[in-house]
């Protein structure tokens, strides 16, 4: 060791000495001349090559700059020990960036990278249109010679892609409507966004879990599917079609599947678009990575009787049973006339979701949801239209441990056979279970109770062959007492207690 620092020594001796005679010797011009000359022998001899990346190129912001800025901050984050916060606009993640002039490793594909953040002063401001920043800032990647192609190649291509995934990421989502009809705004465009900001999740949804699973996957196999979409020929998009009652969860799905895939979401309201040349300029201007959403397709296009499918749509949960309604909706549709004003066509709608257009734009899921499938028209369901079919039915009891767990946070419940017994006849859906929960939420135990007693008099109801509106008036009627009997008590107990407060004053 001590040999070690003895050369070091030495070492540092003979160059200062060597730099003392540079100095002597040669005129300053010349000295800078030989200082450069000397670096680039050193770099001839080095195995390594160089490559500054700046923030700003000339006088326009370097978007590689920028790129490697956020990939690092992926890595950084774990291993730095300082660090640069940022918070972007239109953002609620904080990115972490690399200090000034400090350095980190990456690898790639099996070759060793240096990282190094170089933050320098600007000394002479040259002329520019803007006014520049104090500090010149840059990144140095440092590899090795051998290497060169391969980063050069494929390195910065996967940084800025790493970088636009990162920026996507971080940033509020955005829920798009096009409720200003075509019009466009100042900069051009048809959509109004607003940040999207749904809780619900895969983890919220109640559905059979399995079913579920199976969604995720397909989710998942499309988002990472861009290789075996192109190689296959198809145009990388993907339709779902929800359909069921009022609710059983179809708009909460969607917001869970962008929540998932960490899309924006364009809620395409079809009855403000008037043609379909408006419809394709709204669906050019969608971005990819993104969910178009067609709610209650049904009442937005001419699928048939629209008068009598929306009029049906509108009462929501009045009916009975959703087949029965279903059925009696196949009676009453007279099918095919031409009634409202609106002159977009299906083969409009089909052209975008399946036809050439569907290629304009990549990465895209297209979500309709219906409560009358069978309103729909058959070319909208054939087999690769939409890919998936997804039936949102009543609540199940798998469903229904998911809603106990949210809600209560009740893992399981003593009368699992009797719930389980009348669960599926009773058919109640999973917002009016979600109510229900949430009127109890404080007293689990009463929550419970009360789930029971309506799915058995649900169950009872439809295997009796009564309406459900009727047990529904009952059970408001029997609310109305109990809260008139709750007031009534009440009443009596502040009256016995300004009683005894009159007692307390008096003594
Ligand atoms: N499957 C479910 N899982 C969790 N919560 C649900 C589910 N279904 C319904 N809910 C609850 O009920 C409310 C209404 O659900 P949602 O709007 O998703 O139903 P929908 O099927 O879209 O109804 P509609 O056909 O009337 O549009 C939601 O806010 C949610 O809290
Ligand atoms: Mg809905």
């Amino acid at each position: 060791m001590k040999e070690y620092w003895t050369s070091l020594a030495s070492l540092l001796g003979v160059l200062a000495f060597c730099q003392s005679i540079v100095n002597s010797i040669f005129p300053p011009e010349l000295r800078f001349a030989i200082l450069k000359l000397t670096g680039r022998l050193f770099n001839l001899f080095s195995s390594y090559v160089y490559f500054d990346i700046t923030e700003i190129d000339g006088v326009n912001t370097n978007e590689l700059y920028n790129a490697v800025q956020l990939y690092l901050s992926s890595s950084v984050s774990i291993s730095g020990t300082r660090l640069s916060l940022t918070r972007a606009v239109n953002s609620s993640a904080i990115t972490f960036g690399l200090a000034n002039n400090d350095s980190i490793a990456d690898s790639f594909n099996g070759a060793a990278v240096l990282w190094e953040h170089v933050v320098t002063q600007r000394h002479s401001q040259s002329f520019s249109w803007r006014p520049l920043p104090d500090e010149k800032r840059g990144f140095t990647l440092r590899i090795s010679k051998n290497d060169k192609s391969l980063v050069l190649d494929s390195y910065l291509d996967y940084i800025m892609e790493r970088a636009a995934e990162i920026r996507r990421k971080n940033q509020d989502r955005l829920l798009y409507t096009n409720s200003r009809g075509g019009s466009l705004d100042a900069r051009g465009h048809p959509w109004e966004s607003v940040p999207f900001k749904h809780p619900s999740t895969f983890d919220t949804l109640a559905m059979d879990p399995a079913k579920k699973l199976e969604i995720m996957r397909d989710l998942r196999d499309f988002a990472e599917g861009q290789e075996f979409y192109q190689r296959t020929g198809r145009a990388w998009k993907r339709g779902y079609l929800l359909y069921g009652p009022p609710g059983t969860g179809k708009s909460s799905m969607i917001a869970a599947m962008a929540n998932f895939l960490g899309y924006d979401i364009y809620d395409l309201e079809l009855t403000e678009v008037h043609n379909n040349s408006e419809l394709r300029k709204l669906l050019m201007k969608t971005s990819s990575k993104s969910i178009i959403v067609i709610e209650d397709i049904d009442c937005s296009i001419n699928l048939g009787n629209r008068k009598k499918s929306c009029s049906s749509a509108g009462n929501r949960g009045g009916s009975s049973n959703f087949y029965e309604a279903a059925a009696e909706m196949r009676g009453g549709a007279g099918g095919g006339s031409d009634e409202g004003g609106n002159s977009i066509t299906l083969s409009g709608l089909l052209n975008f979701t399946d036809g050439l257009w569907s290629c304009c734009g990549s990465e895209r899921i297209f979500v309709f949801t219906t409560n009358h499938v069978e309103k729909l028209d058959p070319a909208l369901l054939r087999s690769g239209r939409m890919d998936m079919h997804i039936f949102m039915s009543y609540c199940s009891f798998p469903a229904l441990k998911i809603l106990l767990k949210n809600y209560l946070g009740v893992e399981e419940v003593d009368a699992k056979n009797e719930i389980e017994a009348v669960i599926d006849k009773a058919e109640m859906t999973p917002a009016d279970v979600s109510e229900l929960l949430i009127k109890n939420r404080r007293d689990k135990d009463k929550a419970v109770a009360e789930l029971l007693e309506i799915l058995k008099e649900r169950a009872a109801a439809r295997c009796g062959g009564r309406r459900y509106e009727a047990v529904e008036e009952e059970q408001e009627k029997r609310a109305v007492e109990e809260s008139k009997e709750g007031a009534e008590e009440g009443s009596e107990f502040s009256s016995e207690k300004s009683e005894e407060e009159d007692d307390e004053k008096i003594k």
